[in-house]
């Protein structure tokens, strides 16, 4: 059996992270986002489906550390179907239920019992150990968003679409012909709806997500720590959305928790992740590199 080399965090304090996590993999939490880490960025949401490998790769390093977790922006459900991972049993051999079953991915033989999904920035949460999912009702200010958005889009330029996640909306520019200049004269409005209705607006790649307010990854992350007494964390990601997951991993540190940060490289990577990340690797395929080197090294 051949040792893949580790790789090597540019921080003193990812590499102490990433030696915790291979000494002591029982107590490590792997945590991952979807959309642009496990998946690549395409323009239809819905199209978004993990690359080859990354779900053999989930599994096999789910199986020699303590927890793995999904956290994610996607709703719960959408994950399950987009990975085929909520498929249990006989009836996930061969390749999955879900979308990925049809990209060849290789998915779940059984269920992966130490795998958490917290869908919608940690409102929502589905375990592969009982397979689960609880959601709470979404906040009434949704649906008076979701009533007046379509005025508030009325002179939007082709290609602007709206996902509906139940809990939150999310206005996509990505299709328009100058995304950026979309973005740039909806916002504001968006953001006066938002704000009128006691959601938040968030900013990510090419989208402007009209959510529920004070759930963001970093609490999703430090509660799922919490709940597992984690000893250390890797924590993947692409987007703004994944700073908080980033800010509570140096939080955690000064706990005594050793922490790993890792950004997903890729052209529309905002700088202050990259800079901030302990390792970047390059993109979903990097990450999926990532994983089977780690669970090379605990074997
Ligand atoms: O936390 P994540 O798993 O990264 O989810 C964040 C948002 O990602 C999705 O949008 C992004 O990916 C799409 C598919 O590749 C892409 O078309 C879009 O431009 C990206 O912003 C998703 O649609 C959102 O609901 C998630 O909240």
């Amino acid at each position: 059996m051949t040792t893949l080399p580790a790789p090597a965090p540019r921080t003193p304090a990812g590499g102490a992270g990433l030696a915790a996590l291979i000494t002591a993999p029982g107590t490590a939490l792997v945590a991952l986002d979807y959309d642009g880490t496990l998946s690549p960025i395409v323009s239809r949401p819905s199209d978004a489906v993990p690359v080859p490998g990354a779900l053999d790769a989930l599994r096999a390093l789910a199986g020699r550390v303590g927890t793995c977790a999904i956290i994610t922006g996607r709703p719960v459900d959408v994950v399950l179907e987009l990975t085929g991972l909520g498929a249990r049993g006989a009836g996930a051999a061969g390749g999955g239920s879900g979308k990925n079953a049809a990209a060849g991915n290789g998915a779940a033989p059984e269920a992966l019992t130490n795998l958490t999904v917290l869908g919608q920035y940690g409102l929502q949460r589905w375990d592969g150990a009982t397979g689960i999912t609880t959601s709470p009702e979404p906040l009434p200010g949704v649906a008076s968003v979701r009533a007046l958005l379509p005025e508030v889009l009325r002179d939007a330029p082709p290609g602007v679409t709206v996902e509906d996640k139940v809990q939150a909306l999310v206005v996509h520019v990505r299709r328009a012909a100058d995304p950026d200049a979309a973005l740039g004269a909806l916002a504001p409005a968006l953001r006066r709806l938002a704000e009128d209705h006691g959601l938040e607006a968030a900013p990510g790649k090419k989208v402007l997500e009209l959510r529920p307010p004070h759930h963001d990854k970093g609490r999703a992350l430090r509660e799922l720590v919490e709940e597992r007494a984690a000893r250390s964390i890797l924590v993947a990601g692409d987007d703004l959305g994944d700073l908080p997951a980033f800010d509570a991993v140096e939080r955690l540190r000064s706990a005594g928790i050793a922490g790993l940060t890792v950004c997903s490289d890729g052209p529309e990577v905002p700088a202050v992740l990259r800079d901030r990340a302990d390792l970047v690797v390059d993109g979903p395929t990097g990450v999926v590199a990532l994983l089977r080197v780690l669970t090379n090294r605990l074997r």
